[in-house]
């Protein structure tokens, strides 16, 4: 995995644009999207205006409140400034993958013609149409590889050089426009129209264009506008303490002791937090589609992931054909090899290469055999052919004796008749193949039955590798404490066999699409957050189901568009990382949260002493900061108040370290840091300013 450096918080090329953007986004529309900030900028209007006016009239401690208005626009600015650092760090992600879309032509192939094609701008193709695209190559846009085989650089997308093969058939044929063709040549049907491709949507989503508030953003926007609101009636009720007590307190220290209290520090980062989770995702080559997502991982109880293709390489091959008693080795390897002819998954294909490389079984040409041919499907986990009256099928191996009748002994498949002594030949080669499908699964292997007119034949083993490393990060996983499950379609020996190997904690074997489906939402129904990795179109319906759906680069389109994430590398113990970066995000927002309100505790014994201790003296038993004067307090506090959040920024964007030392322990920690801190640092902060600008002769 590549992984591009953290661009500086406050790197030159981001900062500049940036405070552009801060004055940009004090337009009222923008800025109301963030109640607290927006009460903030119509405090600063206001007193703006009552400054105008006290210009003209000659009235009014000018000064003073030329400071306090100039601090109160400071604060709405640095907090835009916040958010356009974070949405800066963005676009600077996605310039460089801009970078890869460049301007390409393609071999459109004419509608009726097998080679003849015409090369039109990528820009003008459209969903459906087919394209040649050979080696050296760029492929123009998203689609579906429908026949070859290739290697493809896609480091266009995923920083990582080593090539990967697209193939048709199965669960490699999706290809990204702007990755490039190394070998071979493969027709692909395009499935994104230009501006709708898969790198367009990572551009507009690193670019924050298509970001959104989460339900838990929203409702702590709802909590700090009721907050505000709670603090605006609170500041309204001065006046009449001062009027009783004979005096006026001015609308500025008014509006200034009221932007100090209320939870400006949260509310100017709040969306800078966001921002920079999806980012930081996105270094770790994983693209989240919705902050959402982000913020589920950081909560996730269980992962279910499919085997081939996510657990293991996914490239299964077939490896030996293994005849029951009888038989001939030829005659499977015939019968196999004529059951995969038009089989286009991978599987079916090396069933195929090995027949020939064995037996020199010729590939025969499907339109001169008359032949009706069955696809394979998630649902019957079987292919086939039906040929010149006979009927071969091959496919999971307790799919094919429920179909053979090895449950019963009256064979189902057409074309069968059955002979009274038939029973017992059918159950002593049921024990024979059970006998030799439990030694290939017990190895891993996938293995295969194969029948010709409901004559079971014997076993093709198709070997499969699990992928590298992947113990290690389970056991990761597992003492975070995230139960880990694989689901797969492959038998429960096979199944044992892999879950051991690659060490999950539970496994899922002859699972259907809708048994993924539905063990997401048993586990849903418990409470749990469930992640779910997949690579395939049969994992589309899961990954959509999961909170977290994470598809593998290498899956399909269909996988690609159902999850809420797209892990660039295809490793689903990614998710390591992806857990870790949402929960820093839910840590980063609950930690500045407390900072923010613990803040307040200081800014009580700043200005409220300040304000009144000129009508209530026995105030003067709070004023333990002995601020040189109540102007100086009121100022301090502001002033403090903007500042901190620009001091904050780094860590809003980096996010506060995660440890894993369980939830209880971590809330004590942040507690105790960003709780007594949020109260000691203003104390100090506020008194240093103040100091300062006394000495200084602000105020
Ligand atoms: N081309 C094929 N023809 C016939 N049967 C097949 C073919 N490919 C796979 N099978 C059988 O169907 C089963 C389920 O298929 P598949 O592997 O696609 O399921 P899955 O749910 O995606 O599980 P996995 O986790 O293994 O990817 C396989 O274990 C195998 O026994
Ligand atoms: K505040
Ligand atoms: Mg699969």
């Amino acid at each position: 995995m590549s992984k591009p450096a953290e661009t500086g918080v406050f790197d030159p090329q981001i900062v500049w644009p940036a405070i552009g953007h801060a004055f940009a986004k004090l337009h009222p529309m923008v800025q109301i999207r963030n109640p607290v900030m927006f009460v903030v900028e119509m405090g600063a209007v206001l007193t703006t205006l009552i400054f105008l006016r006290d210009l003209v009239t000659g009235s009014g401690h000018l000064a003073f409140s030329f400071q306090v208005i100039l601090w109160l626009w400071f604060t709405v600015l640095f907090a835009n400034f916040a958010e356009a650092v974070a949405e800066g760090r963005g676009k600077a992600q996605a310039d460089a993958l801009r970078k890869a879309r460049t301007q390409t032509d393609a071999k459109l192939l004419a509608p009726d013609s097998h080679s003849s094609y015409e090369i039109v701008p990528a820009t003008s193709l459209k969903v459906g149409d087919v394209v040649i695209v050979e080696a050296g190559d760029i492929i123009p846009s998203d689609g579906e590889v429908i026949e070859g085989i290739a290697s493809v650089n896609e480091a266009a997308i995923t920083g990582e050089s080593a090539p990967v093969i697209r193939e048709s058939g199965g669960d490699r044929s999706a290809v990204t426009g702007g990755t490039q063709v190394l070998s071979d040549q493969i027709r692909v049907r395009i499935t994104a129209a230009a501006g709708s491709t898969f790198l367009d949507r990572m551009i507009a989503l690193v670019e924050g264009a298509q970001r959104q508030k989460t339900p838990n953003e929203i409702a702590l926007n709802i909590l700090l506008a009721g907050m505000t609101i709670i603090f605006v009636l609170a500041v309204a009720t001065i006046p009449s303490f001062a009027a009783y007590a004979g005096g006026a307190i001015p609308i500025v220290s008014l509006v200034a002791l009221f932007v100090t209290l209320i939870p400006t520090t949260i509310g100017a980062l709040l969306s800078a937090i966001g921002i920079a989770g999806m980012n930081r995702l996105v270094r770790f080559n994983v693209l989240a589609m919705s902050g959402r997502a982000v913020e589920a991982a950081g909560d996730v109880d269980t992962l279910l992931l499919d085997k081939t293709g996510t657990i293991t390489l996914g490239n299964r091959q077939a490896t030996e054909f293994l005849p029951l008693h009888g038989i001939d080795e030829r005659e499977l390897a015939d019968a196999a090899q004529l059951s995969s002819l038009a089989d286009e998954t991978p599987e079916g294909r090396s069933i195929v290469v090995l027949a020939k490389e064995k037996y020199g079984i010729r590939g025969r040409d499907m339109g001169e055999l008359h032949a009706h041919f069955v696809p394979f499907s998630a649902q019957t986990r079987m292919s086939g052919i039906d040929i010149d009256g006979s009927s071969i099928r091959k496919g999971a191996v307790d799919s094919m004796l429920a179909c053979v009748g090895g449950s019963s002994p009256v064979p189902t498949l057409p074309g069968t008749a059955m002979r009274a002594s038939g029973t017992v030949v059918v159950t002593a080669a049921v024990r024979e193949l059970r006998e030799i499908t439990d030694r290939v699964a017990k190895s891993g292997g996938t293995p295969l039955a194969v029948a010709r007119d409901g004559r079971l034949l014997g076993i093709v083993h198709l070997k499969d590798i699990v992928k590298g490393g992947i113990r290690e990060r389970f056991a990761a996983l597992r003492h975070m404490g995230i139960r880990t499950v694989m689901i797969t379609g492959d038998n429960p020996m096979t199944a044992a066999a892999i879950a051991a190997e690659a060490g999950v904690d539970d496994f899922l074997a002859q699972a259907t699409p809708e048994n993924k489906l539905e063990l997401i939402r048993t586990e849903q129904a418990k409470g749990k957050l469930v992640a779910m990795c997949g690579d395939g179109t049969n994992d589309a319906p899961a990954l959509a189901q999961a909170d977290v759906g994470v598809a593998m680069n290498t899956g399909t389109m269909a996988a690609r568009e159902a999850g809420n994430m797209v892990d660039l590398d295809s490793d689903p113990t990614k998710l390591i990382e992806v857990v870790e970066i949402g929960k820093q995000l839910l840590m980063t927002r609950g930690s500045l949260t407390t900072f923010s309100i613990a803040n307040d505790v200081a800014k009580y014994f700043a200005i409220i002493p300040a304000m009144f201790v000129a009508f209530y003296p026995q105030l003067q038993a709070l004023n333990i900061m002995r601020l040189s004067s109540p102007q100086s307090a009121i100022l301090s506090a502001i002033i403090f108040n903007a500042l901190i959040i620009v001091a904050l920024i780094p860590l809003a964007l980096k996010g506060v370290k995660y440890r894993p030392i369980g939830a209880g322990a971590l809330l004590r920690r942040n507690l105790l840091i960003y709780g007594l801190g949020g109260v000691i640092i203003p104390f100090v902060g506020i008194k240093a300013i103040d100091i300062a600008i006394s000495a200084i002769g602000l105020s």
